[in-house]
């Protein structure tokens, strides 16, 4: 029997709707929410990302605004513009396209983004709320992940969920956040020597890695829900996952398709955060 596909494109979009609306009302309100996002250098994959941020911005009625940096900035200049963002009222939300050019430092660029503007979660603020269970800014694709889920009413609480990847950006934030739904959370990662053997006994299989069709049917349970997260671009042009997804979808429960399935809902969720933020410079007032 085929798995069911969790179709990450259909509920973002459903949930796109809903966040127009809360715009909608901001807007009544006289407030624009506001997303900046910075793009240093011209790595095609990172346009073509933040061509799909601006997009989704844009038909939700949020302001965007995209500032481009040559690949030759240091440092200190691009701190300066973070700083400047930071003071510009208009902008709920800042986010700066990684990864960074090599002479550039991503932790200290991270930092010095202002927590409340930081609609990526990736600041260490957020992260540390997000580890005890705060109200904060969640982490883009970790929380997309978790409402695909409760969308399909699969039931977390009590479920051994196998992360494979431990990324500061999706590996780790993803475990954290099934741990705060009462999930009983394995990571595995390259020094893991058993991958197959732990990711057979998940219930919910995150797979974040960046190796293309790396998880086969041997790596999953009979009626596992398998989340894929990879973005593995092939030479053919194509987008592939780090599942084999013709093979796995004949064992597992639930599925999310590479696209249309994770990616979509990592923006969703980026304008969330952009619509939260502004929401809270309205209840503060
Ligand atoms: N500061 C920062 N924040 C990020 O959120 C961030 C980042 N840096 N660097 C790169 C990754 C990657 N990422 C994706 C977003 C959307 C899709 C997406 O919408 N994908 C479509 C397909 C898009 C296509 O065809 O190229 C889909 O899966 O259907 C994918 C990947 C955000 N990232």
């Amino acid at each position: 029997m085929a798995a069911e596909l969790i179709k990450g494109m259909e509920i973002a979009q459903k949930k796109r709707n809903e966040i127009k609306e809360r715009v909608n009302v901001l807007k009544s309100q006289g407030v624009t929410p506001g997303l900046a996002v910075i793009l240093v250098g011209n790595n095609p994959a990172s346009r073509s990302y933040v061509t799909g941020k601006g997009k989704a911005s844009e038909e939700a009625g949020i302001y965007f605004e995209l500032i481009e940096m040559p690949e030759t900035i240091t440092q200190e200049q691009l701190l300066q513009e973070i700083d400047r963002i930071n003071e510009d009222a208009r902008i709920h939300g800042l986010l700066v396209q990684l990864p960074l050019p090599k002479h550039i430092h991503e932790e200290a660029v991270i930092e010095r983004i202002s927590p409340e503007k930081d609609v990526d979660g990736f600041h260490p603020i957020n992260i540390g709320r997000m580890m005890i269970g705060q109200d904060t800014f969640l982490p883009c694709t970790p929380h997309g992940i978790i409402e695909l889920v409760k969308e399909k009413n699969i039931e977390i609480s009590g479920k051994h969920v196998v992360v494979i990847g431990r990324s500061n950006i999706v590996g780790k934030p993803v475990g954290q956040l099934f741990l705060n739904e009462h999930a009983t959370v394995t990571y595995c990662h390259s020094r893991t020597p058993n991958v197959k053997e732990l990711a057979k006994q998940a219930d919910i299989l995150v797979v974040a890695i960046g190796k293309a069709k790396f998880v086969t049917a041997d790596y999953v349970k009979e009626g596992a829900v398998v989340i894929d997260v990879g973005v593995n671009r092939l030479e053919t042009g194509k987008l592939c996952g780090d599942v084999d997804f013709d093979e796995v979808e004949q064992v597992a429960g639930y599925i999310t398709p590479v696209p249309k399935g994770v990616g979509p809902m990592t923006i969703t969720m980026l304008l969330h955060n952009t619509v939260l933020s502004a929401e809270r410079t309205v209840a503060s007032n």
